[in-house]
């Protein structure tokens, strides 16, 4: 092994570029995170050539931007625009408030993929997926360098997972439980895994996929039914006496805490949960359920009883190695404040409630 980065090296030191405000270089072009971008920044950025804005197809729809590139648009910065202007374009809180942003003008020749292989990064990032990118042929020194069709390949390919400790843990679902940590080899988020029992290796065990809902789960929030859905699971492995709770950190399906509490911002104003997380410019759901299945098989399984009414989980676990021999309803708390919500994921995400 040389000591230089491998891709997956430096693709998660971009994460961390992109997320303090720092260009990366795509295929000849800088690339800047809107969200992150300081004046100062944008100015120097402004010296190497005409910008453009690469917002994905939903932000687009939502502005009224026609986007040539399928799922992406490249939309044209005025010589005049500033922060104020980018962020308003990134960013969806003010749109009810200031609705027209343009009109904007979208570019359709040229090739698009550094700009997809930067909105895919900003959003692993878990930033507002709209990055700035201006063409660069000698890039300053010190920036981190990337290759488009590589960065795309690798962030759709399945994450590798590697156990890294595992301890004894009592909890009130059941004393006989085991907490074990996964660790991303590519530098991303820690999963966890909640054993109960000791459940065999050889039949199919009761296992939950649960994604983190830190206002659920910890706070007890009632806007969604995550924390009621999480102690009801844990209780029923614990009453079967074995169970494995996969605690996926996935928030906000997803799309991390902070554009979850830019969702919820917009749901305050009238929109559901799909149309909050189209308008940021996401897809309704954005989490890789692959890691579920990954997880299972590292430890040991290979089929399961799943609790879900999700049966997007139910086709990805098939898809990679887990035999899903039943799935088990987990319907349980609704409540005034939730039940729009649920109802919008029966109607609109296919959840079986
Ligand atoms: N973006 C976004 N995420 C949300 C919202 N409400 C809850 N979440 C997240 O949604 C995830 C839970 O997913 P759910 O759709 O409730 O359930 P599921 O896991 O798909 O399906 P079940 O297995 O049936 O519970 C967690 O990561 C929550 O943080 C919301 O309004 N917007
Ligand atoms: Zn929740």
């Amino acid at each position: 092994m040389t000591l230089l980065p491998t891709l997956t090296e430096t693709i998660s030191r971009a994460r961390t570029d992109l997320r303090v405000g720092l260009p990366v270089v795509i295929d000849g072009h800088l690339a800047a995170a809107v969200e992150t971008l300081a004046p100062a920044r944008l100015a120097a950025l402004r010296g190497f050539g005409k910008p453009v804005l690469a917002l994905t197809d939903r932000r687009a729809e939502t502005l009224k931007a026609r986007a040539y590139d399928g799922d992406l648009a490249r939309v044209e910065v005025p010589g005049d625009a500033d922060l104020t202007w980018l962020r308003a374009v990134a960013d969806p809180s003010d749109d009810l408030r200031v609705p027209m942003k343009g009109p904007l003008f979208t570019r359709r020749e040229g090739d698009a993929s550094a700009h997809r292989a930067a909105l895919a990064l900003a959003k692993s990032a878990e930033l507002l997926p709209a990055v700035l990118m201006v063409p660069v042929t000698a890039p300053p020194p010190g920036l981190t360098i990337l290759p488009a069709g590589p960065v795309l390949a690798q962030l759709a390919a399945e994450t590798a997972l590697a156990p890294v400790a595992a301890a004894r843990l009592p909890i009130a679902a059941a004393e006989h439980t085991r907490l074990h940590i996964l660790r991303a080899e590519d530098g991303g988020s820690e999963h966890y895994a909640v054993e109960i029992g000791d459940p065999s290796r050889d039949a199919p065990v009761l296992a939950r996929l649960h994604s983190a809902c830190f206002t659920g789960d910890v706070l007890g929030s009632l806007k969604c039914d995550c924390g009621p859905q999480l102690h009801a699971a844990l209780a029923a492995m614990g009453t079967a006496g074995a169970g494995v709770l996969l605690y996926l950190n996935q928030e906000g399906r997803g799309i991390g805490l902070a554009n979850k509490m830019r969702a919820y911002d917009l749901q305050s104003q009238g929109f559901d949960t799909v149309q909050a997380n189209h308008r940021l410019g996401f897809e309704d759901d954005e989490r890789d359920f692959r890691l579920g299945a990954a997880m299972l098989r590292r430890l040991g399984f290979s089929s399961v009883r799943l609790m879900t009414n999700n049966p997007r989980k139910v086709a990805m676990m098939e898809g990679h190695g887990i035999r899903v021999v039943e799935r088990v309803p987990l319907q349980v708390g609704r409540n005034r404040w939730n039940d729009a919500y649920l109802t919008v994921k029966r109607d609109k995400s296919g959840h079986l409630l």
